[in-house]
């Protein structure tokens, strides 16, 4: 395996409170990994660490060759403002941000990288809408398509199909799976277990520390699934301090 992302006993968090402790583990180049966790596991944090966004209390997050404008990051949608009156094709062109920079204009092939995008997650037609009239499912499809513009060797999806439409999320599996052809790393935060057994070859499962990180069949078995259930159970909120010390 090619390591495009290595994790060195990595440990976030937030005010100098851990949320996930001593990560360690790589995913390579080309892999498609789900993170899967009970909630307040620490699955956002993580994909925070490796965007860039969280500063590691200790251990850290090494880029193999891989710029960061070589990431593209979905948050989840709950932490995005739609109240900002912008077209669904000026959010895809955003896609383009990076190559054009604030100043530059959009060629006439860029536009028409937008409309294929658009066209690609069954958006023709919505290119003039505002951004805020669009359901959940609409505007996911929009985030996807931008995504498809980046051209990202790494993608980070933070639960793209909580509270998506089950036509929106079939649909868009396969653009994560046409990455996955492209030999893209796709890492996705998911809670459908049975998606992840159908869609994911490798996952990361998470209970503020690593559960298992394998083979989606290994990762999810029933013994780990109890372990991870477990370790929920007993998480103390007001810890302060990190049981485990300084490794
Ligand atoms: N901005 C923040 N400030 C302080 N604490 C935070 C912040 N964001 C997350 N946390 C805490 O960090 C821990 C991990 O949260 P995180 O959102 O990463 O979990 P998660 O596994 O993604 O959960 P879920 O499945 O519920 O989305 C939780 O205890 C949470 O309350």
């Amino acid at each position: 395996m090619t390591v495009l992302v290595q994790l060195d006993n990595l440990t976030l968090g937030y005010q100098r409170h851990p949320a996930v402790h001593h990560i360690a583990g790589a995913f390579g180049a080309g892999s498609l990994t789900a993170i899967v966790g009970p909630n307040g596991a620490g699955k956002s944090t993580l994909l925070k660490g490796i965007m860039g966004l969280l500063k590691p209390l200790q251990g850290g997050v090494t880029l193999c060759g891989l710029p960061r404008q070589a990431i593209a990051y979905l948050p989840q949608q709950a932490e995005i403002d739609r109240s900002f009156p912008i077209s669904v094709l000026d959010t895809v062109l955003l896609g383009h941000w990076r190559q054009v920079g604030a100043f530059r204009a959009m060629s006439p092939a860029m536009r028409d990288e937008a409309h294929a995008a658009l066209a690609a997650v069954g958006l023709s037609g919505f290119e003039n809408r505002p951004i805020g009239t669009l359901s959940s499912g609409q505007f996911q499809r929009v985030l996807f398509a931008r995504t498809l513009l980046q051209d990202a060797r790494l993608i980070l999806l933070d639960e793209p199909f909580t509270a998506i439409d089950a036509r929106t999320t079939a649909d868009l599996l396969k653009v994560v799976h046409r990455w996955h052809g492209e030999l893209r790393t796709v890492v996705a935060v998911l809670h459908d277990i049975e998606q992840v057994r159908a869609h994911f070859p490798d996952t990361l499962l998470l209970a503020r520390e690593v559960v298992a990180w394998d083979s989606t069949a290994e990762a999810l078995s029933p013994a780990n699934l109890r372990r991870a259930r477990a370790m929920a159970e007993a998480w103390d909120d007001d810890a302060m301090v990190c049981a485990r010390g300084a490794a």
